[in-house]
């Protein structure tokens, strides 16, 4: 079955394999952040955020960056995946600085280019990141507005969600507004319904992850009604310990409820899941089946921060 995937995090998308033998190269030092089976050991979100970090730290090139697209966009394609949306850091590609995000975005954006002949599509969406505070992330904001177009679309915000609110970024927001961009914003996955709230007052079309968003039933109408797309990730939530267990998991009540619904895995490796894995797991819990998975699909594409031809292209493929 073909997928399109909205939510996916470059650096979290590395398998750890790809992020140990680089650590190799450069005689870096970095067992620390994997388990005995060679996995990504961490325990709980903001251990998750650190020994994220500390993967990300062996990327210190553009090329580094370029590596890690191919072989991300490889195991995309693997999956079923014939469009992706990847969240991508200045932060992490040179501190933020103008200059050399334009060298590391010039060398994703050969990779994409190249992967995109091999039938997999791919967009980037700049992400800035919440705890590291609403001054850097003007800067992410500014390297956003001043490369928009092409292969970035979108502007986003992960991160601590418990950190300050979601309109404290506004000006980060309003500027990639301005530069044509797609905005989406994770809440509702630590925060409640509030924190949701806050991210459409920052104008979002979509939320990444918003299941908390089932505690309010006047906020699941409204998502509803303003056709917000939910980029929801349901065995991020579990492994994360959002949620318990899957038969628990709100994805399945908040579509009945008319809103619109994404699958992604977020950061693979991480959780130990795949598309495949998710869709499975779906058709398990709630016996979706291809009618399900086709809309879900429709409603990615409707939501996607593309051009109008592709996502033409995109719908045709799920009607
Ligand atoms: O599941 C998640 N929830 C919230 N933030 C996340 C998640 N996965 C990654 N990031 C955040 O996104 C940044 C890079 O895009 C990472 O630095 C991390 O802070």
């Amino acid at each position: 079955m073909k997928k399109l995937e909205l939510h996916l995090h470059l650096e979290g998308a590395a398998p750890p394999s790809f992020i140990r033998g680089l650590a190799q190269e450069k005689r870096v030092d970095l067992s620390g952040i994997f388990d005995e089976r060679g996995s990504y050991a961490y325990d709980g979100f903001e251990d998750f955020l650190r020994v994220y970090e500390a993967a990300t730290s062996i990327l210190t090139t553009p090329q580094d960056y370029a590596r890690l697209l191919a072989e991300v966009l490889e195991r995309c394609a693997e999956e079923g995946v014939i469009y992706a949306e990847l969240f991508v850091s200045p932060e992490f590609c040179g501190g933020a600085d103008l200059g050399a995000w334009r060298d590391y975005l010039a060398a994703m954006v050969e990779v994409a280019d190249r992967m995109r002949a091999q039938g997999i599509d791919s967009r980037g969406i700049v992400t800035c990141i919440r705890h590291f505070g609403a001054e850097r992330a003007r800067k992410t904001a500014i390297c956003a507005a001043e490369t928009a177009g092409g292969w970035i679309t979108g502007f986003g915000m992960g991160g601590a969600e418990g950190v300050g609110k979601a309109t404290d970024y506004d000006w980060s927001f309003d500027c990639a507004k301005e530069a044509g961009l797609g905005l989406t914003c994770h809440a509702g996955e630590w925060g409640g319904p509030e924190s949701v709230r806050q991210a459409l007052d920052l104008g979002c079309t979509r939320i990444g992850h918003g299941v908390r968003a089932i505690e309010d039933g006047q906020l699941v109408r409204d998502l509803a009604e303003q056709q917000i797309l939910l980029e929801v990730c349901p065995g991020s939530n579990i492994a994360l310990g959002v949620y318990p267990a899957w038969d628990r998991h709100p994805i399945a009540r908040l579509a009945d409820a008319g809103v619109r619904v994404s699958v992604s895995t977020d950061d693979p490796p991480f959780f130990h899941t795949t598309m495949r894995h998710e869709y499975n797991r779906l058709a398990d819990v709630f016996g979706w089946g291809d009618e399900e998975f086709a809309q879900i699909n429709r409603w990615a594409a409707d939501a996607a921060f593309c051009d109008e031809a592709t996502r033409d292209r995109l719908r045709k493929e799920f009607q």
